[in-house]
């Protein structure tokens, strides 16, 4: 019998949510349909406000969930509209939820000490909502369980990129680039290797909003056009996470406005674009030294998220690794948009079966565990 699952993935780009319908009979999971919705300009604003401290924040961070929440369960409707079938069709929707705080690495030996001490993970998202308006089964909080057993929380992917893309006998390596970049090596004996790289398009979104107000550098033609500053992008290769050893994880925590502001502050001569050209070099090194470090003996490198779209990043991707095939997941029957939320149909689905969902060999956690909540239609 054919299961049907519903992902809904918004990642840190804060560009909106992704939503698709996948399908499980016995072969690989199938993506039967791509849905996805953009965030409101006064919802971008809001929820990109949160990832900072700031006043009234329990309260702002409510409405926010419950404004994500009905953004969800519009593309929830579109899926089933576009699919033709009912809410009873569907098994379970795997709701993601807005990352808004990442703060895994106080966790651990210091968590005795105190409040202070203790590290968390924050997804916006209000799943009791989201089972009203849609009728169906929530599966939502992902990360908790793995950071309560010791983990990173994150990335949670790369058991899904195993399942997908893994190839027995071979090593595969496979970039997500969205807001953040992560990396998965699957092994060619099935074990798998993950982690955060650094910065995938957050920064890059940051500076073209702020200079062209347009949302992302579309085809990276503009960066494209500016010369990349040598003695910028030493400074920015000096950020001590990305030397760190996995297991790890990052986010808009760390990658944020502040981070770059202090790191420019001695580059006020140079011209936006010829910053632009370097953070886009940026992140296409710090990514290219983590696949040279841990993915040494894999051919090729599958690349999804949003950063697949542009062709320049992929274009310097592809330099900085001249050994390896650098491709977008379409080549692997799997469109760039589609991977992070047809995870989060896969991660819902190991849920209800009570299968883990997590790898303690990527996040570092004590064992595997049944992640998630489960919230009844
Ligand atoms: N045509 C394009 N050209 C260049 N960049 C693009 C294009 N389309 C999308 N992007 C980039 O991809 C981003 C969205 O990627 P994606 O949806 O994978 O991120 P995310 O899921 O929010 O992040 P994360 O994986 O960190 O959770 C946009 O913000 C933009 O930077
Ligand atoms: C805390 C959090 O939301 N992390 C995201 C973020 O976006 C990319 C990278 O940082 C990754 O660690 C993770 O997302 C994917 C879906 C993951 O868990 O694998």
């Amino acid at each position: 019998m054919t299961e049907r699952y519903i992902g809904l993935m918004s990642g840190t780009s804060l560009d909106g949510v992704d939503g698709v319908l996948v399908e499980f009979s016995e072969s690989k999971p199938r993506v039967a349909l791509h849905r996805s919705a953009p965030f409101a300009t006064h919802l971008r604003a809001e929820l990109l406000a949160l990832n900072t401290p700031g006043g009234n924040e329990l309260h702002r961070a409510a409405l926010a969930a419950n404004a994500l929440a009905r953004v969800y369960a519009q593309v929830v409707a579109d899926l089933l509209a576009g699919a033709g079938i009912e809410a009873a069709d569907v098994q379970a929707i795997g709701a993601h939820g807005q990352t808004v705080r990442h703060r895994p690495q106080e966790f651990g030996a210091d968590a005795q000490q105190g409040l202070a001490a203790a590290g968390y993970t924050l997804q916006l998202n209000n799943p009791a909502l989201l089972a009203e308006l849609t009728g169906v089964d929530v599966v939502a909080d992902f990360r908790s369980r793995d950071l309560a057993a010791g983990g990173q929380g994150a990335p949670l992917v790369p058991a899904f990129h195993r399942e997908v893309f893994g190839q027995a006998g071979e090593t595969v390596a496979v970039l997500n680039i969205g807001g953040i970049a992560n990396l998965s090596v699957l092994g060619a004996d099935a074990s798998v290797l993950g982690f955060d790289c650094g910065p995938g398009n957050a920064l890059m979104d940051y500076w073209c909003q702020r200079h062209t107000s347009r949302p992302f550098d579309a085809g990276g033609a503009w960066a494209a056009g500016g010369t990349v500053n040598a003695p910028l992008l030493q400074v920015l290769l000096g950020e001590p996470y990305l030397a760190k050893a996995p297991p790890k994880s990052t986010g808009r925590d760390l990658f944020n406005p502040d981070w770059l502001t202090a790191r420019l502050r001695p580059f006020n001569a140079l011209a936006p674009q010829e910053i632009q050209a370097t953070l886009t070099e940026f992140s296409a090194s710090a990514c290219a030294a983590s696949v040279a470090s841990y993915a040494k003996s894999s051919k090729s490198l599958i690349v999804c998220g949003g950063g697949a779209l542009n062709t320049h990043l992929m274009q310097r991707l592809q330099a900085g690794l001249p050994q390896v095939a650098v491709m977008s997941s379409e080549a692997r029957g799997l469109p760039p948009l589609q991977v992070e939320a047809a995870a989060f149909a896969w991660l819902a689905r190991k849920t209800l079966r009570r299968e883990a969902g997590n790898l303690a060999s990527v996040t570092g956690a004590r064992g595997e565990r049944v992640l998630g909540a489960i919230y009844p239609a």
